[in-house]
């Protein structure tokens, strides 16, 4: 009996190489697993995740974080340090990768060179003494299901770089897996076909209905693909979540900084509390204001005196013609045409948190230190910007607020010159280069992060931020 759909059109559920017939579903746990490689490197460290049947969840991290190696251990091909896998509730340590029913996808493909498609696709079932009949008929529904008919005949050196990425598909999924893996599997086609080799892909893991695991380093990939997310920084889990929880609610710092395009703006600032009145994020040359009616700002309070990382998307800010009521303002350095809308690159003074994944990648500590140390000492574009918006400013003795993070030019030279704030706005709104605009920060899309790199629990925004100054 075939089971009706895809899955159904693959493999007939009285199998007897798939003992419990054609739906082998897992839920695949991980649990404290570690990988310490005899160098002394250790690429995984302590990571939980559950991939429930039928989901598909992408590891989403920057090169090194431990990916691949957390693919390795799914599929027994390295033995963990410690920790546990379970496939279905039973734990698999025990069991050999060949008897574990994972199929695994190389960014390579794998393939043999010597074997036609056909060949190539019905080598696990040969190897597992499929007989012919049954083997011959499954490659051909699984190259009709790939749109592999045409080629069946032909070597791998004869095919498209889609039509060879189809065909690894095919092989891994000719024997019904528990578990499907696939890593990088899209990095070695061409721009031009990445896109439609990745929404077939899309459709094709999700109609499989297997827990699938998909590594990526291309937040677009992880975005379209995944059911859910994990991002991974230094072996281990950052944040799990929908591709829209993970752009909207980042928990940590390295989400914000590491998923969406155009990155959002990250800026190193110090806070101010004035009880009863407003909290002050003063990012050097200019501040943001939360009145104090604003449950915000007194939650934020608590930071008084603290360095935090203010971040905002560029599509928060709006520009606005009430210079006085604008929450920033930033001299534009460069406007960048990408068709519909523009992004534009202003210089407001303030320091931008580094966005560099190797050094957002440090140990938490020294995270720390790289988002907020020692405040250098005050930049003249200061002066410059108070005087073109004067800032309403009451804090010490010397009128200064906090720690009054401001950069030095000489540090990061040619930074000036693309500026520190991205926004993005439509194309018919384009300012010149060297006009000051004046802007609006949507009060919804404001975050702040500690030192450690932890998003800071604020309540949800009540009025705007310049409102009751
Ligand atoms: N066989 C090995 N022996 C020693 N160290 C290894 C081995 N394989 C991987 N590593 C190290 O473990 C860490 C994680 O590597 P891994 O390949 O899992 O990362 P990744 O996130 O998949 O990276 P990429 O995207 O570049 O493939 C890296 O520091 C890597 O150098």
């Amino acid at each position: 009996m075939y089971v009706y759909g895809i899955r159904g059109a693959l493999w007939n559920d009285t199998d007897p190489t798939h003992p419990g017939s054609g739906v082998a579903m897992s839920t695949v746990v991980l649990s404290q697993l570690t990988k310490v490689y005899p160098t002394g490197v250790t690429a995984v460290d302590h990571l939980d995740l559950t991939v429930a049947d039928g989901e598909v969840m992408v590891l989403l991290g920057p090169t090194g974080c431990g990916k691949s190696t957390v693919l390795r251990l799914i599929a027994g091909l390295d033995p963990a340090t410690s920790g546990e896998i379970s496939f279905g509730g039973a734990g698999i340590d025990h069991i050999s990768a060949r008897e574990r029913e994972v199929a695994m996808v190389f960014q390579d493909y794998g393939l043999y060179p010597h074997l036609t498609v056909a060949e190539n696709i019905a080598f696990p079932l040969i190897n597992h003494h499929i007989e012919e009949a049954e083997r011959d008929q499954r490659v051909r529904e699984v190259a009709e299901l790939l749109n592999l008919t045409d080629v069946l005949t032909k070597r791998p050196d004869r095919l498209s770089g889609g039509e060879r990425q189809r065909v690894a598909m095919g092989r891994a999924i000719v024997r019904q897996p528990r578990v499907f893996l696939l890593d990088e599997p899209l990095s070695n086609l061409d721009a031009a076909v990445r896109e439609s080799v990745r929404n077939y892909l899309s459709e094709l893991i999700h109609q499989l209905g297997v827990a699938t695991i998909y590594v990526t380093h291309d937040q677009t990939e992880a975005m379209c693909l995944g059911d859910r997310v994990a991002v991974m920084r230094q072996g281990r889990i950052e944040q799990v979540g929908t591709p829209e929880e993970i752009y909207s609610d980042p928990h940590r710092l390295f989400v914000a900084a590491f998923v969406g395009s155009p990155r959002m703006n990250l800026l190193q600032a110090a806070v101010q509390a004035e009880p009863g009145r407003r909290t002050v994020v003063d990012l050097g040359a200019q501040t943001l204001h939360l009145p104090w009616s604003d449950a915000r700002a007194r939650t934020l309070a608590t930071y008084h005196g603290a360095r935090v990382t203010v971040g905002f998307r560029p599509d928060a800010l709006v520009p606005t013609a009430d210079a006085e009521g604008a929450d920033l303002h930033g001299v534009v350095r460069l406007v960048e045409l990408r068709g519909h809308d523009v992004l534009v690159h202003l210089e407001t003074g303030s320091v931008p948190t580094p966005h560099r994944v190797s050094q957002l990648e440090l140990p938490d500590g020294e995270l720390a230190q790289a988002v907020g140390g020692d405040p250098p000492p005050p930049h003249p574009l200061r002066r410059r910007l108070a005087r073109i918006v004067p800032q309403p400013r009451r804090a010490d003795d010397s009128g200064r607020y906090g720690l009054q993070p401001s950069y030095v030019p000489e540090a990061e030279p040619g930074r000036e010159a693309i500026g520190d704030v991205t926004a993005r706005m439509p194309a018919a709104l384009a300012p010149r280069v060297g006009e000051t605009l004046s802007l609006r920060l949507d009060p919804d899309h404001l975050y702040l992060f500690d030192r450690a790199g932890d998003r800071i629990a604020l309540p949800a925004p009540q009025v705007a931020l310049r409102e009751a100054v």
